[in-house]
């Protein structure tokens, strides 16, 4: 129950469970993957393993083909009461969270676990950092530091991404980002072909749409989500992470002279932990204060990660 000033309360639309509450929600929903699988889709330096997938992943697996068959129906309605054969439409999963979290992690398992339900649907990833403008855009608006706000975004484009794909066009295209140049792939893109299931992974996929200069509230992807998980974890635990993984980078991804960050790779250990909580305090840490973490309140699914990385609560709306 949340207080307000005069000591009424207003109720929670959530229920938060602990892990081996929600483990009990799998019920006897099938495990297909093995630990190669794990192994494939978990990020650098998160720590998924067979039993995170079977104990938070399998129920959410679970409830998702409950809420895709009951958001078919619901499309279904729709169109008889208009007197409409109604097209198929992808049912559409937004995750989101800050910087540094796992959202890939997340968003890549929650991809694998839904494409071996029984009924085989084609499912389709992406993220939204292909809308990043790009570089050249970003210095002339003096945006270079400010890459994850919501205004580095060219949030029109992604927003006819979505609702194309919602509206059931046979193509839509998507741009590539690239960590390696730090920067949009000039001519590159994804093709997105009529999935079942798409599932878009961003900082930002569930802000509010923001008011026209007339008044009147425009439209958000968020719009477009028929189901959204958040995954939460405190600041300091985040900011650790991406210190980690920063360190890990330098002798992977940043050793690549093409890479951007090239100039970080020959760092000492102490340079590179203070280059890292530099950037991290200076842009991401910002971001999620000011704009990723007001949104957490619109998900549908909350996952909280405690200090070693792993889900240990989940909270699900059901108000
Ligand atoms: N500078 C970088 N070079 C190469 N890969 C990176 C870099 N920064 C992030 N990544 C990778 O990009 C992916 C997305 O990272 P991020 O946006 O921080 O989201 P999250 O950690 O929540 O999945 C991760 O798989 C991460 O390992
Ligand atoms: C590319 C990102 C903005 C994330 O994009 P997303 O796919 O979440 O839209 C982020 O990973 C990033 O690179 N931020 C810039 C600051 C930094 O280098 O950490």
């Amino acid at each position: 129950m949340a207080s307000h000033g005069n000591g009424a309360s207003i109720p929670s639309p959530y229920v938060e469970l602990d892990r081996r509450d929600w483990a009990r929600l799998r019920e006897s929903h099938p495990m297909h993957l093995d630990a190669a699988d794990v192994e494939r889709l978990r990020g650098l330096g998160d720590r998924l393993d067979m039993d995170e997938v079977e104990q938070v992943y399998l129920p959410i697996s679970r409830l998702l083909s409950f809420y895709e068959e009951a958001t078919a129906r619901l499309h279904q309605v729709t169109g008889d009461f208009l007197g409409e054969r109604a097209a198929r439409t992808p049912f559409i999963v937004g995750v989101a969270g800050s910087v540094a979290v796992g959202k890939s992690t997340t968003a890549r398992i929650l991809a694998e676990l839904i494409s071996r339900w029984d009924s085989q649907p084609r499912v389709d990833l992406v993220t939204t950092d292909g809308f990043l403008y790009p570089n050249r855009v970003l210095e002339e608006r003096g945006l270079m530091d400010r890459k994850g706000f919501p205004e580095s975004y060219d949030r029109r484009a992604l927003l006819r991404f979505v609702s194309e794909v919602k509206a059931g066009r046979a193509e839509v295209r998507a741009p590539v980002y690239s960590h390696l140049i730090y920067d949009i792939v000039p001519g590159e893109s994804i093709v997105v072909r009529q999935p079942d299931v798409l599932i878009v992974e961003g900082l930002n996929v569930l802000q509010a749409p923001r008011p026209h200069a007339n008044g009147r509230a425009g439209l958000a992807v968020s719009d477009f989500f028929d189901f959204t998980v958040y995954v939460d974890a405190h600041l300091s635990d985040i900011r650790r992470w991406y210190t980690e993984r920063f360190l890990s980078l330098r002798e992977t991804a940043f050793a690549d002279p093409t890479s951007h960050f090239h100039r970080f790779s020959t760092l000492s250990d102490d340079e590179a932990v203070r280059t890292a909580q530099e950037i991290f305090d200076s842009i991401n840490a910002p971001n999620l204060v000011e704009n990723i973490l007001p949104t957490r309140s619109r998900a549908t699914l909350v996952l909280l990660k405690g200090p070693d990385h792993t889900v240990d609560r989940v909270r699900l709306r059901r108000l």
